[in-house]
């Protein structure tokens, strides 16, 4: 970006905060922009995919990012089948930061508040492997089509999606979750450099807007929050009022936070702390020592753009009023959608229960709860509360939906599952031309003997060809076929489409 298309109100105030830092922080938007990808951990280690296809991407690793390596602009990962098989996900190298300083552990109850589309709710689920339960959301519902496509490429099967007003969800909430994050809407000056329309926007998405919305976000997150959890807060801006002053004005309302600072493995990787001196009237004391424990990724001093996060950690010990109220709402009877109808009675789903029995592997029914609205049913991870009066956009991983007493399964289903849980299967390496043509919805011409066949879960008797078929691609699924006599029915879904 020319450093002439930056707002001057912005240059002035970066020129006063960083003095004689200045003219780094300027030379920097000379710099070539940088690319990252995350190796999808739910599907394979950084170490299993550099195995695969090594010579198709020229793979770095970026240093506070557990999965994240940076890549040259001419490996175009967006156009490769692993793409398509949600082996990565694209994300810019500083946004990787919040979810490391999340410390999600196995089984978790976490909460990403401010979601889409999706980078940092697919890096938390990769973190939880498949334990623990995802509640992700964000307000703008046009937004929230891509939150769910992405959790459904990369294979979530432990998450449900909201499209709410944070603060319609704190009573079903209230202290449930273990970790939040807020990856908070924000004046977005760190990401001028990536985004040149950013700039452009600065003025109508301006500083003050922002901070009144962080400062609410960050009192109904503490709301949903357990006793000893987490928040991360995060930002990609420069702004002191909407970092620093933001975390020190949390910490005067909120005592019974604490800021945590990252590990000394991360600390040594090129982060900058807070700055104190920043916070209006400068933090003294004990605000200016938790202040110092937050986190700058600078785009002069480290290779990403810029950002800021905090820790925030709840002390222990619940207040008396407090005490049990996640379990509590943990307890509440089942859901309700809104707009949507009731749960369908059991029977309705003998088509499904009938379909997993021949054609998959592995008890599917038994890893969650079954919910179903309208015609769609969808298995529920464990524990959610009542969502009744909740806009829920995905009330669980969508495996499918009943037609005619006919169940159809859904393009999630297959993303969710791996290679060894189908019974019918079309494996194509990556070099085969017809996994492009798969993508692009062709219908493919398959030889019987192509297909591997397995027997199903609740039986001994080999699946026979015909039927629904798992496409993958160096043994990791892509999507649905349907075989019949030497062809591939396309059941690719048309929106995911190689163009
Ligand atoms: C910085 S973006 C999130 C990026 C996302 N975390 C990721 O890694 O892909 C901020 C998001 O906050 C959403 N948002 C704005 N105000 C919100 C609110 N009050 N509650 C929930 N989400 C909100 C916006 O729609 C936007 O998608």
């Amino acid at each position: 970006m020319n450093v002439t298309q930056l707002p001057s109100a912005f240059t002035d105030k970066m020129k006063h905060m960083l003095q004689e830092e200045f003219t780094d922080f300027m030379a920097s938007y000379d710099e070539p922009r940088l690319f990252g990808l995350r190796i999808n951990g739910i599907k394979l280690s950084p170490e299993e995919f550099q195995a695969k296809k090594r010579e198709d991407f020229h793979l770095t690793p970026i240093p506070w990012a557990d999965h994240g390596f940076y890549y040259q602009e001419e490996n175009r990962p967006g156009k490769h089948p692993y793409y398509h098989a949600g082996l990565y996900y694209i994300q810019e190298p500083s946004a990787m930061l919040p979810v490391e300083l999340l410390d999600v552990q196995p089984n978790d109850r976490v909460l990403d508040l401010c979601a889409a589309p999706g980078g940092k709710s697919t890096q938390i689920a990769a973190k939880l492997g498949g334990t623990g339960t995802l509640v992700v959301n964000d307000i703008h519902s046009d937004r929230v089509k891509a939150l769910v496509k992405n959790l459904e490429l990369i294979g979530v099967r432990n998450s449900i999606v909201l499209n709410e007003r944070p603060e319609r969800m704190m009573s079903t909430f209230a202290s449930f979750f273990d970790k939040i994050l807020i990856d908070a809407p924000c004046s977005g000056e760190g990401m001028f450099r990536k985004e040149e329309d950013m700039a452009r926007q600065w003025e109508k998405h301006g500083v003050e807007v922002c901070s009144a919305m962080q400062h609410d976000l960050l009192r109904q997150a503490a709301a949903m929050l357990a006793p000893g959890g987490t928040i991360v807060y995060s930002t990609c801006t420069f702004s002191p009022e909407e970092n620093e002053m933001q975390i020190a004005a949390f910490l005067d309302d909120h005592p019974e936070f604490e800021v945590v600072a990252p590990s000394a493995a991360l600390a040594g990787a090129g982060l900058s702390t807070g700055r104190p001196e920043w916070v209006s009237g400068a933090a003294k004391g004990s605000a200016a020592d938790a202040v110092s424990r937050t986190v700058r990724l600078w785009p002069h001093r480290l290779k990403g753009e810029g950002h800021f996060a905090a820790a925030l950690r709840l002390s222990a010990a619940p207040a008396p009023a407090e005490a049990g109220a996640s379990h509590a709402a943990a307890a509440k009877p089942a859901a309700k959608h809104r707009g949507g109808g009731p749960a369908k009675a059991a029977a309705d789903l003998a088509p499904l229960h009938a379909w997993a029995a021949v054609e998959l592997r592995f008890p599917l029914l038994e890893e969650g709860k079954l919910v179903s609205f309208g015609e769609h049913v969808y298995m529920q991870p464990h524990g959610i509360p009542n969502l009744a009066g909740i806009k829920v956009v995905r009330p669980g991983w969508y495996i499918g939906s009943l037609h005619k007493g006919r169940f159809v399964p859904a393009h999630a289903l297959a993303m969710g599952i791996r290679e060894s849980e189908a019974v019918r299967i079309l494996p194509l390496s990556v070099d085969d031309p017809r996994i492009i043509r798969y993508l692009k919805g062709e219908t493919l011409e398959v030889d019987e003997a192509e297909l591997k066949l397995h027997s199903p879960v609740a039986s001994n008797k080999m699946a026979p060809a015909k039927g629904w078929s798992l496409v993958t691609v160096d043994g990791y699924p892509v999507g649905w076929g349907k075989w019949l006599d030497g062809m591939m029915k396309n059941e690719y879904p048309q929106g995911w489409r190689w163009t």
